[in-house]
């Protein structure tokens, strides 16, 4: 039995439309599952563990949604031991893009009906629990400047999302003011002058595709951690195409770190996100959970049996 998690409003409405023709699909091959339309972040996970308590041979429960909808149950998952499956339809997507799950309906239900499991890390402090990285400083002031602005509705209604970003980008530029950041890896402190964002990753993209940490991977038991410090505005403006590759960890305004957990503490408040959702401003201390999350996708489809990090995915339920 597989459980359907949607957020309708995913996307833009992608979620619902989605889930019509994946209804479609499941209905045509017969598969057993449940449909659960979640109502907003903050009900998810309660309605998730409702749903999964009432039986115990769930195979998958495979989200239609963004990024946001796959950060809202993560904890319920964990809890029960299903594994999460991934039908994007957000705007970002950077989950499905990290575990190379295709971004196109059927693909995506193939994936998600295969039986190979990836044991996923996943990164734990205190704003809960994140699959892809928590981003404070600059880009999580961008969400929340967008996020808040008359200019995004606008954008949404004349259907130019990345407009938004791109005005909320040159906005923010203007008016956000880089300080000190004290880092603290795996016990080691180091401080940063003129830090304009640190972001703690478990997979190598956020913002639909910004590689930040390419180096990520979701099953290595590490966090990588970017910190862009000691810059002009216009070197910051000129980072974001090098972000599409990843080249700018070669710039020397860029560090690079790894390790298993973090403290992160500007010495001025400043916004975080987790998976694109707002954390507040509080300090962060994040850690990496290695392997507490199994998720279907076509990387451990394709790894070879007995890799460490890959293996058949019978949920526990
Ligand atoms: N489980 C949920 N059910 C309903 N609404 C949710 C749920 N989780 C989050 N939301 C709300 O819906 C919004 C959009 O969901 P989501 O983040 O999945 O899509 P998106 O923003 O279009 O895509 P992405 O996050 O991939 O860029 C979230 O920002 C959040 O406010």
């Amino acid at each position: 039995m597989y459980l359907l998690i949607i957020n309708p409003a995913s996307g833009g409405g992608a979620g619902q439309r989605t889930w019509q023709t994946v209804e479609g699909l499941l209905k045509s091959r017969g598969i057993a599952h449940e449909a659960l339309f979640t109502r907003s972040l903050e009900q998810a996970e309660a309605q998730v563990l409702h749903a999964l308590a009432r039986r115990e041979d769930w195979r998958a429960a495979i989200v239609i949604g963004g990024d946001g909808t796959i950060h809202s149950v993560l904890g319920a998952l964990r809890r029960r031991g299903v594994p999460l499956a991934v039908i994007p339809a957000g705007s970002g997507n950077d989950t499905a893009r990290g575990f190379g799950i295709p971004l196109t309906i059927e693909a995506a239900l193939d994936a998600a009906l295969q039986d190979r499991c990836l044991e996923a890390d996943l990164l734990s402090g205190s704003g809960g629990l994140t699959l892809t990285a928590v981003a404070s400083g600059f880009d999580a002031q961008v969400a929340v400047n967008v996020n808040n602005s008359r200019y995004k509705r606008l954008c949404n209604a004349i259907g130019a999302g990345q407009l938004a970003y791109i005005i909320g980008i040159l906005h923010t530029l203007l008016t956000f003011k880089p300080c000190r950041v004290s880092v603290t890896l795996d016990g080691k402190e180091q401080a940063f002058e003129q830090a304009w964002l640190v972001s703690v990753c478990n997979l190598p993209s956020y913002g639909g595709g910004l590689l930040i940490c390419p180096q990520a991977e979701a099953g290595d038991g590490l966090l990588d951690v970017c910190v862009v410090h000691g810059c002009s505005r216009g070197q910051v403006l000129r980072l974001f195409p090098t972000l599409l590759k990843g080249t700018h960890v070669a710039l020397p305004f860029v560090s690079m770190l790894r390790g298993r957990s973090v403290a992160v503490h500007f010495a001025q408040p400043r916004h975080a996100i987790g998976d694109g959702e707002p954390l507040g401003t509080a300090p962060l201390a994040v850690r990496c959970e290695p392997g507490a999350l199994r998720v279907l996708t076509p990387l451990a489809a394709a790894a070879q049996v007995g890799a460490a990090e890959a293996g058949s995915c019978q949920a526990s339920g």
